[in-house]
């Protein structure tokens, strides 16, 4: 495919030692030729690929020098864009890049969209979807194991899987097509049914694998959000600045403290945490407090993980067995906080509620129970460790939802063989399926989706 040359600056905003202005496309060496001036008058477009060559930039209206430059020429097919790539490294401040970006514009190119190079990656064939989307997430991740699980989709791992399921599913559908050819042939028919049903629930199963890799993938891709709750008092925002190691929240002796929401991402043992502090939950009469107790109510029911925050010190009331009530069909853990203070609390009550694995006590004071509280939050999801470097998990709410709708035509084109329906009828679910699983790859999926994903990337990537 052949399209017109893009620039964009590939460095984020800011001053720093070097910023990077990126064209990609069939003009790329002959704009950068248009403005560079080498020291022995060579030309970019006489040099041999994966070269860097020394020079200025000149604004061609003035002959005037614009910047002194470092240029990567990168010619297709064996690029990142798989066209001709021009690399200008500059010096890395605002006026400079921009100067450069400018340059390049008015020398023919056009400023590209947010994640258009990674775009072209794709619609050139380098690479497919689902190992594009894992470019976006290899930058968004936030911990080390986030990052392997975004390299390994890189590496096209999920997409060759995806691939042999697809393949098996156009084996039956091969079989399919002998039957109606040769329906003479009666061992063909009697054929038919046991491979189709044999290929299609080795699909099944296969997506049933996947898919259990969903939640812990998921958790590594966006973080797990949770949500810090208890009476105000109890020693949330401590509990927060302790996880953080950090003083991020304010903490005082006086109730109400924490007025509105505070989120911050951590790293427990390589999951990462979308940490929310709340203000606590009571009746109240203070119209900004009661605005933050509303949102913590409502922060709480989209939460993956509520740590419930007792004191140690303090009787349970039933606001606490309301809260213990709420948040009983979710995934919780309590921490019964300073342990330093004598005991109010009737932890036999507790023990009975959250049971052992629930059940955390610290003196946030004191720095003591945080190690024990990260490892119960790393054993609730991970059952003590995150070996996220050799498997395949799928972590993208978009690949999960295919999946979940190409089990479900796979089961029907199941039920279907199973209840003795006639072959081509249960095709149509097969087919179905084939391509809800080339959506993974982009190998079936509309222009809309695809430039609607992309527009999330950032500029220059
Ligand atoms: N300067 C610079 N650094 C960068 C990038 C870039 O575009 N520019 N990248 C941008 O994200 C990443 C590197 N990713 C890349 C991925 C593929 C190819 C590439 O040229 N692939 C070809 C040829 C491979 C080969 O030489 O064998 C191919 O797959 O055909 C280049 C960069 C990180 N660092
Ligand atoms: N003795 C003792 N005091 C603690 C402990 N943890 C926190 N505190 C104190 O308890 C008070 C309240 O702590 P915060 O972290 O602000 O409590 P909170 O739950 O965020 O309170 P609100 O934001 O008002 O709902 C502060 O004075 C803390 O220093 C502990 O383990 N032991
Ligand atoms: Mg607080």
């Amino acid at each position: 495919m052949e399209f017109d040359t893009i620039a964009a600056i590939s460095t984020p905003s800011g001053e720093g030692a070097i910023a990077i202005v990126r064209l990609s496309g069939p003009e790329a060496v002959t704009i950068a030729d248009k403005l560079f001036r080498a020291p022995a008058g060579k030309r970019l477009a006489d040099q041999k690929s994966h070269t860097i060559h020394y020079g200025n930039l000149t604004d061609p209206q003035t002959d005037e020098v614009a910047e002194e430059v470092m240029i990567s020429i990168m010619k297709a097919p064996k690029t990142f864009t798989r066209e001709d790539v021009i690399e200008i490294n500059c010096h890395g401040g605002l006026v400079s890049v921009n100067r450069v970006l400018t340059l390049v514009l008015r020398a023919g190119a056009r400023l590209a969209e947010p994640g258009e190079f990674t775009k072209r990656a794709f619609l050139n064939g380098r690479i497919d979807l689902s190992q594009a989307e894992a470019v976006m997430d290899l930058i968004r991740a936030k911990t080390d194991r986030a990052m392997n699980v975004a390299l390994n989709q890189m590496d096209g791992r999920l997409s060759k899987l995806i691939g042999q399921l697809r393949q098996a599913l156009l084996e039956t559908l091969a079989q399919v097509e002998v039957n109606i050819d040769y329906p003479e042939y009666d061992d063909v028919e009697e054929m038919t049914v046991p491979v189709m049903l044999e290929k299609s629930e080795w699909v099944r199963s296969e997506i049933d694998r996947l898919l259990s890799t969903s939640q812990q993938g998921k958790i590594l891709r966006e973080g797990l959000s949770t949500v810090i709750v208890g009476k105000p008092n109890v020693g949330k925002s401590s509990l927060l600045n302790s996880l953080v190691q950090e003083n991020k929240a304010i903490v005082t002796e006086i109730a109400g403290t924490t007025r509105d929401i505070i989120e911050e991402y951590v790293n427990v043992r390589g999951v990462p945490l979308r940490l929310v502090d709340t203000a606590g939950i009571r009746e109240t009469e203070d119209i900004v407090e009661r605005i933050g107790v509303e949102r913590s109510r409502k922060v709480l029911k989209e939460a993956d993980l509520i740590l419930y925050v007792l004191s140690h010190a303090d009787e349970l009331t039933s606001e606490d067995e309301k809260m213990m009530e709420a948040v009983a069909g979710m995934n919780y853990i309590v921490v019964v906080n300073k342990t330093d203070l004598p005991q109010g609390i009737d932890m036999e009550r507790i023990q009975e509620f959250a049971g052992k694995s629930r059940l955390v006590t610290t003196s946030l004071i004191e720095e003591e129970g945080v190690d024990q509280l990260e490892q119960a939050i790393a054993d609730l999801f991970f059952e003590g460790s995150v070996e996220a470097n050799d498997m395949t998990y799928v972590s993208n709410a978009r690949h999960i939802s295919l999946l979940h709708q190409a089990h479900s035509t796979i089961s029907d084109a199941i039920t279907a063989a199973e209840a003795g329906v006639p072959v081509d009828m249960i095709q149509i679910d097969v087919v179905r399926t084939w391509e809800l699983l080339g959506e993974i790859i982009g190998d079936t999926v509309q222009e809309s989706l695809i430039n609607q994903l992309f527009s999330q990337f950032c500029l220059g990537k």
